[in-house]
């Protein structure tokens, strides 16, 4: 029987399954550790460890402050918890903590390039807490502290704070507060209201709550205007139960009694309590153009939906990445930790924090770029209603916040590095930021936004039937199950996956009312290639991958993903049977390869086996524009074993002949070559040796001189060099396909799902 791990979850568009599957394969959890420094030979080891680690550890006997420059202390930040509030979740425990715990971490190294790594401490004692995280000064620069209950988060944060000489932030108090504050500034501008009469009620007076009523207290609000609910109500003056010293800090006088009464004729509501904690009457009975932000994870205190269905006029956030406005701490809390570590700064005062606020508030109101308006999945966003606060993905974040800081630190004195020339500070946080995540998010929402049919050649195989689920959950539109349905549905039961929902459908290749149809295109295609009609019909009756190359070909699929169980040049060459190649392109793999922070494109890494120099200055043009379409600014290197005629060779000589070819043809992008792997990765060989090099930085495309050098290199890099590899994916083809590699993971197969929507003009 199918389970409800199978099922989706309410607008994530994720099942259960999926997200255990996530989290459990390749190595379980999240995240790892890799050195940084050669550990090879003899040599390395003596200097990583001993003899050679006595020098630095002298050093920083002598100095403290050199543990920035010898070790990873500057870059590192512990994200602690005893999960004691877990998310809107409630107490679980510290060990249950631990997969948010990783997934902050691994978002201060996804968005602002801080190491990370998360330590749960399996207690509730207050004192026992204070007492394990004091003594870890020396291993990090900055301390995150995740998930901790109110009020002990209160105690536990001012301690360590007084305690510990680096900064100690409770994220869930002061990167909600500052998220919560910029997003208010903007939607009361927008109500036309004033911070000094706006009226707001905050439900929850928890470590979220408090920390967002104080800063926006601070910020000018008016604290009579502001009333504070928790589980028992409203926080009056004079309450006794349930009551501790901050509550009573911001409890107000009044006779209102219930969250009911409380939210009646407000301007503004604050959620940071716990899923559905809002009906739609206190809704309704709020202010006109009410501010709603609904905060409680993964849960709001109400959906977006059900306020729309009852008004029109609120601005509406939640903590939810799949709504617009997106109130959440992980719009600061890696900037923030950027801004404080980059210039050293012994805390995070409140400074610190306003200049957050103030720079997020007004990143939403500038005009949106052009290279920026690929975050926003191809829609300019306006400053507005659905737009309050810029996304995550926005790019311009990694710069505007940590700058914001950073100057904000060092005018306050608690930095202890200087930070002399800001615009260069700037330029280095963009350099920071690899764009390969966003881009694939983006290409994803931009799916999402243009639904594809994708029919799945292989649906038979339980990878292939779990991606296509997953490409119908995540709304990228309706998947198509090519296989015989009595194999799909016992697959489906043996894997306790429920296909009975909208966005899949089963086609039969043997029963389909389209097979004629097809037979008849196919053999028009083929007959004067050696094929008569009974092959021909066997193929369409027999074979997955030219049916679905048939239905994509005559309009019944916009794109089609193969590949699990046949090897690519195999699959490739049934696709080609049944597909042209598009109009003056020429048709090529390109793998992309994420290592390092960096991201290159790769070609040919599938079709031509040993290009000509014609053939490789193609290539080089299908990949520049494949890199270009992909959100980078293509530098090709055309690649060789010599550089630049030396040592000469055949081989090279044709390379040399291709850039000849692409100089004629003035191309509009950099490319330059012959030249070998390490010149063009390397900028500074490349400015040392060769300083007449036409390349402005590091090559991010690599044309390869032949179909097995980028194979091997790129199946070497992934083995090997811990890179991950996506693709080859093909470009060229006249209608969109995708080959996976054999035996792919479902995330790798519905990737190229979405990759071949994206193709189909999504
Ligand atoms: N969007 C974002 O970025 C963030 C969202 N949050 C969300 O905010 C919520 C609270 O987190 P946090 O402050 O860390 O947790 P805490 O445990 O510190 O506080 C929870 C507070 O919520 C109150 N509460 C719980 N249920 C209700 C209810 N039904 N009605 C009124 N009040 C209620 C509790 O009341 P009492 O005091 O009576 O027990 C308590 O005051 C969670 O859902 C969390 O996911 C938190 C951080 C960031
Ligand atoms: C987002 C977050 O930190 C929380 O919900 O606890
Ligand atoms: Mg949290």
């Amino acid at each position: 029987m199918a389970d409800s791990k199978s099922k989706s979850r309410p607008g994530t568009g994720i099942t259960d399954q999926e997200a255990l599957d996530f989290h459990k394969q390749g190595r379980p959890g999240k995240l790892e550790i890799n050195p940084t420094k050669p550990m090879a030979t003899q040599r390395d080891l003596s200097l990583a460890y001993s003899p050679g680690v006595a020098v630095p550890v002298k050093a920083i006997a002598a100095d403290p402050a050199t543990a920035y420059d010898y070790t990873s202390r500057g870059n590192m930040v512990a994200v602690i918890s005893n999960g004691t509030a877990i998310l809107g979740l409630g107490n679980l425990g510290a060990l249950a903590s631990k997969p948010v715990m990783e997934g902050k971490a691994v978002l201060f190294k996804r968005f602002a390039d801080v190491d990370s790594i998360d330590l749960e401490i399996d207690t509730e004692n207050v004192d026992e807490f204070i007492n394990c995280v004091r003594y870890l000064g020396p291993s990090f620069g900055g301390i995150n502290l995740e998930d901790i209950k109110a009020p002990d988060c209160f105690i536990i944060e001012q301690r360590l704070r007084e305690l510990m000489d680096i900064p100690v932030f409770h994220d869930d108090q002061h990167g909600t507060a500052i998220i919560a504050a910029a997003g208010l500034i903007n939607a009361l501008e927008l109500t036309g209201r004033d911070l000094k009469t706006a009226k707001l009620v905050c439900n929850g007076a928890g470590a979220a709550a408090i920390a967002c009523v104080e800063l926006i207290k601070s910020m000018g609000f008016n604290p009579e205007n502001i009333i504070l609910c928790d589980t028992k109500g409203v926080i009056y003056q004079g309450r006794s139960e349930g009551m501790n010293q901050w509550k009573s800090a911001h409890a107000v006088k009044t006779d209102k009694r219930t969250l009911a009464e409380a939210m009646q004729g407000a301007d503004v509501v604050l959620g940071l309590s716990q899923k559905g904690a809002f009906s739609e009457d206190m809704i309704r009975s709020m202010a006109d153009k009410p501010i709603i932000f609904a905060m409680a994870n993964p849960d709001p205190e109400i959906t977006p939906e059900e306020v729309a269905r009852i008004r029109d006029d609120a601005i509406m956030a939640t903590g939810r990445s799949d709504y617009p406005n997106q109130v959440n701490n992980v719009l600061g809390f890696p900037y923030i930790f950027r801004g404080a570590l980059d210039v050293r700064a012994t805390t995070i005062n409140d400074e610190m924090k306003i200049a957050a606020v103030n720079a997020l508030a007004s990143l939403a109101r500038e005009d949106v770029p052009d290279d920026v308006v690929a975050a926003y999945q191809g829609a300019r966003p306006r400053f507005g209603a659905q737009y309050i606060i810029p996304v995550p993905f926005d790019p311009r974040l990694i710069s505007a916040i940590p700058v914001a800081v950073a100057k904000a630190a060092i005018e306050s004195g608690v930095a202890r590095r200087d930070m002399p020339d800001m615009e260069a500070y700037a330029r280095e946080l963009s350099a920071r930021r690899d764009p390969i995540a966003s881009t694939l998010s983006q290409l994803y929402e931009r799916v999402r936004r243009h639904q594809k049919r994708i029919v799945f050649a292989e649906a038979e195989e339980e990878q292939v039937m779990r991606a296509a689920l997953s490409y119908a959950n995540q709304g990228l539109g309706t998947a198509i199950l090519l296989g015989r349905e009595d194999l799909i549905e016992a697959t489906a039961e043996r894997a306790g996956i429920d296909l009975n929902r909208p966005g899949l459908e089963i086609v039969n290749a043997r029963i389909s009312k389209r097979g004629d149809t097809y037979i008849d295109y196919l053999y028009a295609r083929l007959q004067r290639q050696g094929y008569l009609h009974r092959d021909v019909t066997r193929l369409i009756h027999n074979d997955r991958n030219h049916f679905a190359a048939c239905m994509v070909a005559l309009g019944d699929a916009d794109g089609m993903v193969t590949g699990v169980t046949r090897n690519y040049s195999t699959a490739l060459g049934d696709v080609r049977r049944c597909l042209d190649d598009k109009p003056g392109h020429r048709v090529i793999g390109i793998s992309i390869v994420l290592a390092r922070g960096r991201t290159v494109f790769v070609a040919d890494t599938a079709v031509h086996d040993m290009p000509t120099a014609v053939e490789l200055a193609d290539i080089a043009e299908e990949a520049a524009g494949f890199a270009r379409r992909m959100g980078y600014e293509p530098r090709v290197a055309m690649l060789a074993y010599s550089t630049f005629g030396h040592p000469s060779g055949e081989r090279s000589e044709r390379v040399r002949e291709a850039v000849g070819i692409l100089d004629k043809r003035h191309v509009n992008f950099e490319f330059d070559g012959e030249m070998s792997a390490d010149v063009a990765l390397n900028r500074k060989t490349m400015e040392s040796l060769y300083p007449f090099s036409r390349l402005s930085g590091p090559a991010n495309v690599l044309v390869m001189p032949a179909f097995h050098s980028a194979a091997i290199s790129t199946k070497m890099l992934q083995e090997l060099g811990g890179s991950t590899v996506i693709g080859p994916l093909l470009v060229g083809l006249d209608k969109p396909v995708q080959i996976t590699s054999m035996g792919a993971k479902d995330s790798d197969i519905v990737n190229m799902a979405a990759i071949a929507a994206y193709g189909a003009g999504a």
